[in-house]
């Protein structure tokens, strides 16, 4: 079943958005929205915000020729116009965060970026189930259709109008009108059969909650991996090492998670209406349920969700000090002064296999003393172990859930 029959079936799903499939076609939409190329002058150059945020097309540069040059390296992707929004009645609305992808490199680079992540770097012989946020005018949704299909693409978007382009340049497409933060990521990977990969530009008004919401997916195995633009400063927090200033919840949470890689940096100039800010693909691999509990070895993700961000929300205090009045409602002020609890065995497992992260699970006996961003993300563990008890490794179960919502609860902001 696809996106939009899964989606119109599970009402639950439906907050407040109208879930439709555009079926309409036009004829002559490839002229009307789609510019040649060749028409340098059709290509618009000067957006401009009015006072309520809305951003309007001004005016068309003349001067303006969109790249048609494939890039160097040889690559199955070749690099071509990307779509123009249809001139007067498609205005960006900065309050979606409507960035378009305007240059036809960057495009080529990020698809090369998802295949490479998609393919768990050639490892894998066929990408399926993509799921495409915020599609948009098509920038990277033609590419992908061009090089999977749409037996294997689809997308989720809330703009009616892109919603209407897509289907007009792809009738078989299944675009389907949601909120990315409302689908239900476990229930669509149930359906699909598989894991689902992601690949978006994404809006960046709520990134963080997109990210949280793919790590929440991640409990029950529903995304494998996710090729994302964001802010670069988001980015930069993803992939933090400990005690520097960018390390915080994000870096905790998406390298206990997944592993994760800054792919390339993106700057303002390759997008429609051009952002104040530089961007960054991101490459996350999700572990998956089997490995993360492994790593989490008894431990909730909702329990751990209370220490890391208790901890960080004053990050210029001590881990004593910022814990002090959690320990107190749990009931375990002791812990405060205490050592750290031996590991469980799982963990201590891992270390004599020499895996890198259990090996920098041990809290060391000073740790109270430490500022949070001094503690690696395996150590957080070993924290919340510490604060929320022990579990009895019987309990342990190969298949005991990790939580449904338990990330994605957060505020949007910075992390
Ligand atoms: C940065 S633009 C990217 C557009 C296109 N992929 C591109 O690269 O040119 C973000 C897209 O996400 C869509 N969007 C914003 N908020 C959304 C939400 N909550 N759910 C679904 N789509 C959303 C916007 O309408 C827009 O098409």
């Amino acid at each position: 079943m696809r996106l939009t029959s899964f989606l119109i079936h599970n009402a639950a799903l439906a907050t407040g958005f109208v879930l439709k499939q555009s079926t309409k076609t036009h004829p002559s939409f490839q002229q009307y929205y789609f510019r040649p190329y060749s028409h340098s002058s059709s290509v618009l150059q000067g957006w401009v915000q009015d006072n309520d945020g809305e951003w309007q097309w001004e005016e068309d540069d003349p001067n303006y020729t969109p790249s048609t040059t494939a890039t160097t390296t040889a690559s199955p992707v070749a690099a071509v116009a990307t779509p123009q929004l249809p001139a007067g009645s498609f205005r960006p609305k900065k309050s979606l965060g409507q960035n378009y992808l305007k240059d036809p490199n960057t495009v080529v680079k990020i698809i090369k970026a998802f295949h490479q992540d998609a393919t768990h770097q050639g490892q894998r012989s066929t990408v399926k189930r993509v799921v495409e946020l915020g599609p948009g005018a098509g920038a990277l949704t033609d590419r992908l259709v061009e090089i999977y299909g749409t037996d294997v693409v689809q997308c989720i978007e809330i703009d009616e109008r892109s919603i209407d382009i897509l289907h007009k340049k792809h009738p078989d497409l299944q675009v389907t009108h949601a909120d990315i933060l409302q689908v239900n990521y476990p229930q669509l990977a149930d359906l699909e059969g598989q894991a689902l990969v992601v690949i978006g530009n994404l809006p960046y008004y709520i990134t963080s909650q997109i990210l949280f919401a793919l790590a929440d997916a991640s409990h029950s195995g529903a995304v494998d991996t996710a090729t994302v633009t964001m802010q670069w400063e988001v980015g930069q927090r993803m992939v933090a090492p400990t005690s520097t200033k960018d390390y915080g919840i994000l870096s905790v949470v998406f390298q206990l998670y997944a592993d994760v890689k800054c792919h390339f940096k993106i700057p303002p100039t390759v997008f429609y209406p051009q952002p104040k800010v530089d961007s960054a693909l991101i490459g996350v691999h999700f572990l998956g349920p089997n490995q993360l509990r492994q790593r989490l070895a008894g431990v909730q993700p909702a329990h751990l969700r209370r220490i890391v961000t208790t901890a960080f929300q004053q990050r210029r205090k001590t881990v004593r000090n910022s814990l002090k009045k959690l320990a107190q409602e749990l009931e375990v002020t002791e812990v405060l002064n205490g050592p750290p609890r031996p590991l469980p065995m799982m963990v201590q497992k891992a270390m004599d296999e020499g895996d890198e992260f259990a090996l920098q699970q041990p809290l060391p006996d000073n740790w109270a003393s430490k500022r949070p961003e001094e503690l690696k993300p395996g150590q957080f563990v070993e924290l919340t172990r510490l604060f929320f008890g022990p579990t009895d490794e019987a309990v342990i179960a190969e298949n005991a859930p990790l939580g449904q919502k338990v990330w994605r609860k957060m505020k949007h902001g910075k992390l």
